[in-house]
C-alpha cells in the first residue's frame, strides 16, 4: 500500500554550498523515497519562490507534512501534489517554498515506485517507457551568472545528435569538454570552471564560438557521428536599460534578433535558449519565424515551466521548445502539465537541471518517463553525472 506514513524533512549542501531541501517519504508498507531540491542563479522572474532552506523545512513542517501522513497515497501524484498546493494555498509556493514541494512531491514518487516495485520512470511514465532516450546537452563553456570574468553567453552547449546510444552521447559531450580543456592549454588561455563544471574562461564570445565549433568537429571526426552545439543565451539576464547589455557594447532587439540568426546561419546551432528577454513574446515569436525550421528556439525563464505562460507563447508562436525544471512550477504534477501541452502542440521538450544541484537523478526519470527529445544536465562534476550515468543505467536496465 502507497500510503504515506512519514515524511521527513532536512537541510542539506547543493553543489554551490548552499543550504537545500531533502526530504525523505515512507509508506504504510515500507516503501522509501528521498529527493532534493535544485536551485537556479539565473532565474526567471515568473518562477515558483524558493525560500530559505530552513524556512521551507518549518512551514512545510507545519501546514503540508499534516496533511499527507496517514492520509495521502504517494502512489496517486495528483493526490500528492493537490495536497501541496491546499497546503501552500498560494499560486506560487511562496508559503511552504517550491523547494519544500517539489522534494516532497519527486519523494513521494519515488516511495510510490519504490513501494509498487517499478523503476521510478516506469512508475511516472508507464509499461510502454524505457526505450527512447533523450540527447543530452553538455554545457562545456560559460559564463554569465555561472561565472565572472568569463563569456557573456550562459551557456555553450554540445549537442552530440548523431550518437546511436545514450551513452556513446554522454561520453561525446564528456571528449568535447576534454578537447576545449586542450584547446585552452594550446592557446595558454587559463580558465577556471562555473557552476556546472563547464569551462569559465576569460575569453570572449565569438573566441568560444571558433573554440567550440573547432572541439565539436574534432570530437566527432574522431566518433564517427554527428556532433552539432548550441546556446543558452539566459538573455532576460542581460537585458537592461531596452538592450542586450554585451561586453563590448548593446544591442537592441532588432539587432539581437539579427544577432542570433546569423549565429544559428554560421554554426549551424541546434538549439537556442532564451535568445531574448523573458517579457519579449513578440521578438521570440519574430525570431521563431526567421529560423524556427532550422534550429530549436527554446523559451526558459520565458515559460518557467508553467502552463498558463506556455499557452501565451504557443499562442503568439513565440518558441518551439520549452525547457522543464520541476523546480520552475514545485510539483510534478505541474511539471507533466506542461510537457503534455507542450508535446500536444509540437514543441520539443527539454528536461533540465539548475546550476546548483544534489546526487538527485530524478530527471533522469522523468526524461524517459515522459519520452523527452533533450536532457540538459551538465557534463563532468559529480552532481552532473549523477544524472547522466543513471541514464546509462536506465538503458542497461539496471535501476
Ligand atoms: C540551468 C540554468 O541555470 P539556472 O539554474 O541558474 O537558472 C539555465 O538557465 O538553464
Ligand atoms: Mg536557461
Amino acid at each position: 500500500m502507497t500510503r504515506i506514513s512519514s515524511v521527513s524533512l532536512r537541510r542539506v549542501l547543493d553543489s554551490r554550498g548552499n543550504a537545500t531541501v531533502e526530504a525523505d517519504v515512507l509508506t504504510d508498507s515500507g516503501g522509501f523515497g528521498r529527493a532534493a531540491a535544485p536551485s537556479g542563479a539565473s532565474t526567471g522572474e515568473y518562477e515558483a519562490i524558493e525560500l530559505p532552506a530552513q524556512e521551507a523545512i518549518a512551514n512545510a513542517r507545519e501546514h503540508a507534512v499534516p496533511r499527507l501522513v496517514d492520509t495521502v497515497y504517494a502512489g496517486d501524484q495528483r493526490a500528492v501534489d493537490n495536497a501541496l498546493r491546499a497546503a501552500d494555498g498560494t499560486d506560487n509556493f511562496s508559503e511552504i517554498g517550491a523547494n519544500s514541494a517539489v522534494a516532497i512531491s519527486m519523494a513521494a514518487a519515488k516511495a510510490g515506485a519504490d513501494t509498487l516495485g517499478a523503476p521510478l520512470y516506469q512508475h511516472l511514465g508507464g509499461a510502454f517507457r524505457g526505450d527512447n532516450f533523450p540527447i543530452p546537452l553538455g554545457n562545456v563553456v560559460g559564463g554569465g551568472e555561472h561565472a565572472k570574468d568569463a563569456t557573456d553567453i550562459q551557456e555553450f552547449l554540445s549537442a552530440p545528435v548523431g550518437a546511436p546510444s545514450v551513452e556513446e552521447a554522454v561520453f561525446a559531450n564528456a571528449a568535447v569538454h576534454a578537447a576545449i580543456g586542450d584547446i585552452f592549454d594550446e592557446r595558454e588561455i587559463g580558465a577556471g570552471k562555473g557552476d556546472e563544471g563547464a569551462w569559465a574562461p576569460p575569453i570572449d564570445d565569438e573566441e568560444a564560438f571558433e573554440i567550440v565549433d573547432e572541439a565539436v568537429s574534432q570530437v566527432a571526426d574522431e566518433v564517427g557521428f554527428e556532433i552539432k552545439f548550441g546556446l543558452d543565451m539566459a538573455a532576460a539576464e542581460m537585458y537592461e536599460d531596452g538592450a542586450y547589455q554585451y561586453s563590448d557594447g548593446e544591442k537592441s532587439t532588432d539587432e539581437q534578433i539579427e544577432y542570433v540568426a546569423d549565429l544559428v546561419e554560421e554554426y549551424d546551432l541546434a538549439y537556442v535558449e532564451d535568445p531574448l528577454d523573458e517579457n519579449d513574446y513578440e521578438a521570440f515569436a519574430e525570431l521563431t519565424e526567421q529560423v524556427g525550421d532550422q534550429t530549436l528556439i527554446c523559451g526558459d525563464d520565458l515559460f518557467v515551466t508553467n502552463v498558463s505562460r506556455l499557452q501565451d507563447g504557443i499562442d503568439a508562436g513565440a518558441a518551439n521548445s520549452i525547457l522543464i525544471k520541476p523546480n520552475q512550477i514545485g510539483s510534478l504534477s505541474d511539471t507533466f502539465d506542461a510537457i503534455e501541452l507542450a508535446v500536444k502542440h509540437g514543441y520539443k521538450t527539454i528536461i533540465s537541471h539548475r546550476s546548483g544541484e544534489t546526487e538527485d537523478t530524478t530527471i533522469a526519470h522523468l526524461a524517459v518517463a515522459t519520452d523527452a527529445d533533450y536532457i540538459k544536465t551538465g557534463t563532468v562534476a559529480g552532481e552532473r553525472t549523477a544524472k547522466l550515468n543513471e541514464l546509462i543505467r536506465i538503458a542497461d536496465d539496471a535501476v
